[in-house]
This record gives structure tokens, C-alpha cells and sequence, in this order.
């Protein structure tokens, strides 16, 4: 529906009030690009649209960047980069990233309307991803001044070897719609404090969050050859990012296949990455978890950005003697979300990103109908929206041979799954090949430690849904990436280790 030009049978697409009258701050609006050192419009005034999700409207027309774009702000990040390590101390970026993580906070309000209406999320998740955004940037503030070398016994004679870490160079950044601003600042922030550039290619659905972050980045003191960001709705274009010499380090939020791309071309160079990838997060309810805290999370852990998130519970299985009473919980609990415009204060749920997303959501609950699940609640696309919702869906009886058990929903589908031993939980949590994050409710300490040594992902939530914060390392293992970002592992993305050995000196 959205894609098409005619929404009211008219040839000209409908477009939103604009968005700059609904803000404090309208500058904070912007459809260029920040490229070469300055913000730009494209060659010929390229643009393309970007839609409200939950109704088809354009809310604006944003630049079109071709490949020279990318080259060309390459350059000037290549330049750009190399003064920001040798001529600002760690201390003077440390307070450029604290100014630009107050700035944020402050204009809080702004940049979760703008992230509300390009993504679709509800209002209030839309304000937590700017807070959980800015604690990415607090974070590497203070982090950044505490990047240590060491100091190494030498196996030479009057000899000493030190290390110290340097800046990789300019930085590569590709992000996904899902989190319009965190996944941003999750990289921009830690590459800053090591002193490296960035050029992010932001998601064409959400590009308006990226400038306004943008803008406020370089409002608190980023250097204006330090920073680019270059909108474009040509995949290829981007890809001068993974291809050219002066990036060194390319850092992927996204699909596993794309990610699995563009580790391939970066090789051609040998740029460092990080993958952030695909999930499949199995979410384990043992016969001793409290119900109430498990069936809480799962409705946060499951449904939170409807389903649109990396480290959803994407396979829900329950021991058969609770199973019962977690679902009749879980559907009451479901039953009273509500459905609606992202922007409107009472809507807990927004619609999902595109049709593509609404498509593989009913896919995977027709093929699990089909199979044998028995739907509780939800299982169609609601009336009376007319953007991309689907309802919040809730099915038992989920087996091994369905769609859902193999393949990341991306959307509101929870699929409860029986085991009857710890061991076929176990088994059924690690039949995958991703391995993002996963869960599981006991109170059994002892089954804590076995479990959480026996499932194979890189982060666990036990006994809670929600795991994500600046202070955890992120990351997956297997098809779900490389790489750890936040943390105090995340600034190291963004070095290199340089090892010095003096020999002896003679006096
Ligand atoms: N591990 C994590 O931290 C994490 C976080 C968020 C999302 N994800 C994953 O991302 C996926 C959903 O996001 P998505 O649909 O936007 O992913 P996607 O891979 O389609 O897109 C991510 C980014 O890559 C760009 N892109 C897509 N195809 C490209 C191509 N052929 N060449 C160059 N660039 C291309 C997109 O424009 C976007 O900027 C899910 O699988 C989800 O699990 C992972
Ligand atoms: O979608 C992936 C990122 C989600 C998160 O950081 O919690």
C-alpha cells in the first residue's frame, strides 16, 4: 500500500503535516545530507520518500546520494580523523561526546516524534530509544579517557615493549530502521572516544533521526571533517564504504545475509568489522520460574517495537506442566496492548515497518496454523488501520517443522513450544544457527550456572526480558555476527594495539 504513489486514488502521494511544525526545535528537521564537510543536497536533487508506517503518508523527501558522496566524504573523514587523534586530547573528546549526550537528553522530545513517525514505535519506547541512545554517548565519554596501554617484561636483555591503542581511521557505518537512533550512537560514540571518523549510510526508512543526531553531534563539537552522513536509496552506492581503501573498519547492524556481504568485500581490503546480526532468541520457562516475572518479560522481550528487535524472543518454550498457565497469563496480558499510531500517547504498539514485514508475519502464523499451533489470540491484520499492523498474535502448540522454529519473525508472533527435560530445552533453545541472545525463568541456582554455560549465544537474560544497557557487551556468536559493542569492550572496536619493544640504549 505504502510504496505505491496513489493512496487516495490521486496521482500524488499523500504527504504528513510537516514534521518541523510538530517540533520545539524545527531546525532539528533536516533532508540533507552531511557530506564532504557540509550539510548538501544531491546531484540533480535527488530524493526519496520516507512513509509513516502507520499510515502511508510521506513525511518528507529526503537527499539521494550517489557513490562520489561516499568517496568524497571518505576523503575528508580520512583527513579529518588524522587531527582528531593527534591535536584533541582524550579529555577534550571526552567532553565534546558529554556535551552532545546532554544535548540529546535535553532535546528528548523532538527526537522520539521524529523517531515515532519514521519507524512507527510507540511514543514512549521512542523516548526510551533516545535515552538508551545518549547512554551510549555518556558512556564512551567516560571510557574514553581511560583507554590503557601496557607495560610488557621483555625477553630481551635491557629491554622494555609497551603497547599503545590508536585510532583504526576512518570508520564505515551501516545501521537498520529498527532502532533509528541507537544503533547510531551505539557505534558513533565508541569510534569518537578512540579518535576515529565515521561515515554512516543511514536506513533509508529512518533517515531523518540520523541528521537530527547529526546536527546535535556537531552542534556539541564534532568536527565537521569527522562526521558524514549520507542517505541513499542506492544499496550499491553504499557499498564504496565496504570497497574503499581509506575505511578501515566497517560496522554492520542488520540482516545476516547483508552482513555476511559485506564482511566479504571488506576482506578485499582487510578492514576490521563488527556484525551485528540476525537472532533467534529461544526463551526458556523451566517448572520452578515464577510466572508472573516470566510471562512479564515475555511480553516485554517478545513485543517490544512489535516484535522489531534483534534480541526478541522469537521461540517461547515452556515446561508442559506450566505451560497452561503461562499462556492463559501471557493472552491476558496481550489482550489489553493497543494498537495504533506510534505518535498517539495511548498506543502501546505501532504498526511494523513495511508490508514485507506484515507478509512474513502472517506467513509464519499460517504455516504454524497449518502445522498444528492452536492460535490463542490475534492471527490476522486488525480493521480499521490502514497502515502496517498485525495484530499481537499468541499460538501454542509450536513445533520444530515450522517456519518460526528456523526463521527470526521480526514481528508479533509468539510460538509456545512444550519440552518436558532441561536437556530437550537445551536442545531445542541451540537447534539453530544464530545466536544472538536467549533466555530462561527458574529459581533453581544451580540450574542458573548449568544453563546459562550450556546455551550457545552470546547474552542472557535470566530471570528477566530485557538485557540491553551501555554498561552490557552486545553481541552475538555463531551466524549472529562478531564483535561486542557498548561495554568496556567497545572501544576496542575501534583501536589498534601498537606494541613498541625498546632495545638498550647506551649511555
Ligand atoms: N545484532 C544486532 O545488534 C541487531 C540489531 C538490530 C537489528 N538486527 C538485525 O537486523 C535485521 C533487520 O534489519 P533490516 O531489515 O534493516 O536489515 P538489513 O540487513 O536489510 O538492512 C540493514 C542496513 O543495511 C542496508 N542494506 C540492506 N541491504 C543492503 C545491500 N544489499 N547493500 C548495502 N546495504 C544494504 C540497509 O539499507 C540498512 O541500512 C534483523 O535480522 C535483525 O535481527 C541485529
Ligand atoms: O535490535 C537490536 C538492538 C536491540 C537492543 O539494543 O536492545
Amino acid at each position: 500500500m505504502i510504496d505505491s504513489t496513489t493512496t487516495n486514488g490521486s496521482s500524488q502521494p499523500r504527504h504528513h503535516t510537516p514534521v518541523s511544525e510538530l517540533l520545539k526545535n524545527a531546525g532539528l528537521f533536516e533532508a540533507r545530507g552531511f557530506v564532504a564537510g557540509k550539510w548538501r543536497t544531491a546531484s540533480n536533487n535527488a530524493t526519496f520518500p520516507v512513509y509513516e508506517p502507520a499510515t502511508g503518508l510521506v513525511l518528507g523527501e529526503c537527499a539521494n546520494f550517489s557513490k562520489d558522496a561516499f568517496a568524497n566524504s571518505i576523503d575528508t573523514c580520512h583527513d579529518g580523523y588524522q587531527e582528531f587523534w593527534s591535536q584533541f586530547t582524550a579529555k577534550e573528546r571526552a567532553k565534546i561526546l558529554r556535551r552532545w549526550n546532554d544535548s540529546i537528553l535535553e532535546n528528548v522530545d523532538d527526537l522520539a516524534t521524529i523517531l515515532s513517525l519514521e519507524n512507527g514505535k510507540a511514543i514512549s519506547e521512542a523516548r526510551g530509544e533516545i535515552a538508551y541512545a545518549a547512554s551510549f554517548v555518556q558512556w564512551f565519554s567516560e571510557e574514553c579517557t581511560r583507554s590503557y596501554g601496557d607495560n610488557i617484561p621483555s625477553s630481551y636483555p635491557s629491554s622494555m615493549v609497551f603497547t599503545s591503542k590508536e585510532p583504526v581511521g576512518v570508520c564505515g557505518i551501516i545501521t537498520p530502521w529498527n532502532f533509528p537512533a541507537a544503533m547510531i550512537t551505539r557505534k558513533i560514540a565508541p569510534a569518537f572516544a578512540a579518535g576515529c571518523s565515521v561515515v554512516i549510510k543511514p536506513p533509508s526508512e529512518t533517515p531523518f533521526t540520523a541528521a537530527a543526531l547529526t546536527k546535535l553531534a556537531l552542534a556539541a563539537g564534532v568536527p565537521d571533517n569527522v562526521i558524514a552522513l549520507v542517505p541513499t536509496k542506492d544499496r550499491e552506492a553504499s557499498l564504496e564504504l565496504a570497497i574503499n581503501p581509506k575505511v578501515k573498519k566497517i560496522s554492520f547492524t542488520g540482516s545476516t545475509a547483508v552482513g555476511k556481504m559485506l564482511t566479504s568485500l571488506a576482506s578485499g581490503t582487510m578492514k576490521k568489522v563488527s556484525m551485528e546480526l540476525g537472532g533467534n532468541a529461544p526463551f526458556v520457562v523451566f517448572e520452578d520460574a515464577d510466572l508472573d516475572i516470566a510471562v512479564d518479560a515475555a511480553l516485554v522481550c517478545k513485543f517490544r517495537s512489535s516484535g522489531q528487535t534483534c534480541v526478541c524472543a522469537n521461540r517461547l518454550l515452556v515446561h508442559e506442566s506450566v505451560v497452561d498457565a503461562f499462556s492463559e497469563r501471557l493472552v491476558a496480558k496481550v489482550k489489553k496492548m493497543q494498537l495504533g499510531k506510534g505518535i498517539n500517547a495511548n498506543t502501546t504498539h505501532g504498526p511494523l515497518v513495511n508490508a514485507a514485514a506484515v507478509d512474513k508475519v502472517e506467513r509464519h502464523v499460517q504455516d504454524a496454523l497449518k502445522k498444528g499451533g492452536q492460535l490463542r489470540i490475534g492471527g490476522r491484520r486488525p480493521e480499521g488501520l490502514t497502515g502496517y499492523f498485525y495484530e499481537p498474535t499468541v499460538i501454542t502448540g509450536a513445533t520444530k517443522d515450522m517456519e518460526v522454529a528456523k526463521d527470526e519473525t521480526f514481528g508479533p508472533l509468539a510460538p509456545i513450544f512444550e519440552f518436558s527435560t532441561e536437556q530437550e530445552a537445551l536442545d531445542l533453545a541451540n537447534d539453530t544457527e544464530f545466536g544472538l541472545a536467549g533466555y530462561f525463568f527458574t529459581k533453581d541456582i544451580s540450574r542458573v550456572l548449568r544453563v546459562a554455560g550450556a546455551l550457545q549465544v552470546g547474552m542472557i537474560g535470566v530471570n528477566t526480558g530485557l538485557i540491553s544497557a551501555a554498561e552490557t557487551p552486545f553481541g552475538g556468536i555463531n551466524e549472529s555476527g562478531v564483535g561486542r559493542e557498548g561495554s568496556k569492550y567497545g572501544l576496542a572496536e575501534y583501536q589498534n594495539i601498537k606494541a613498541v619493544t625498546i632495545g638498550a640504549i647506551k649511555a
